[in-house]
C-alpha cells in the first residue's frame, strides 16, 4: 500500500533488478533498448502518447518508481504494444514486439515469480 515506507521496498527493487536483463535479452537486436526518436520513426511522437523503452524502466527501477510487480509488468506491455500500434503487422518490429510480448509476460508471471507478488493485505 501506498502507507508502506519507501525502505520496505528493496526486495522488489532488486527483483526488477533481476528481471531486467532477462527481458532485455529477449531483444538481441536491441529494437527496445532506447526510445524510438521521430527521427528514425517518422510521425511516432503524435502518434505513441505515452513511449516506453527498456532504458526508461531501468531509471524508474533505480529511482524507485515501480511500487508493484504489476506496474512493472504495466510498463512492458506499454513498449510492446506501442510497437504494435505504430509499426504495420508485417514489420520486424510489430514481430519481434509480439514475440517480445508473449515471452516475457510468460517470466513475469512465471510461478517462480509470483511469491513477490504482494497479496492485497
Ligand atoms: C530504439 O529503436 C530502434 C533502434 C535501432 C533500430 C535498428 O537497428 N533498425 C535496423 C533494423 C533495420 C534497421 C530500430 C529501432 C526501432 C524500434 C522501433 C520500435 C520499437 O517501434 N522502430 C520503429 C520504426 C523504426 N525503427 C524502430
Amino acid at each position: 500500500t501506498s502507507l508502506r515506507p519507501r525502505q520496505e521496498r528493496p526486495a522488489l527493487q532488486k527483483l526488477l533488478e533481476l528481471l531486467l536483463p532477462n527481458l532485455e535479452r529477449k531483444d538481441p537486436r536491441q529494437f527496445f533498448a532506447w526510445p524510438v526518436t521521430d527521427s528514425i520513426a517518422p510521425g511516432y511522437s503524435s502518434i505513441i502518447t505515452k513511449p516506453m523503452d527498456f532504458s526508461t524502466m531501468k531509471q524508474k527501477i533505480e529511482d524507485n518508481q515501480y511500487r508493484t510487480l504489476q506496474e512493472f509488468t504495466d510498463d512492458f506491455v506499454l513498449m510492446c504494444n506501442n510497437a504494435m500500434t505504430y509499426n504495420q503487422p508485417d514489420t520486424v518490429y510489430y514481430k519481434a514486439a509480439k514475440r517480445l510480448l508473449h515471452t516475457g509476460l510468460r517470466t513475469l508471471t512465471a510461478e517462480k515469480v509470483r511469491p513477490y507478488v504482494p497479496t492485497i493485505s
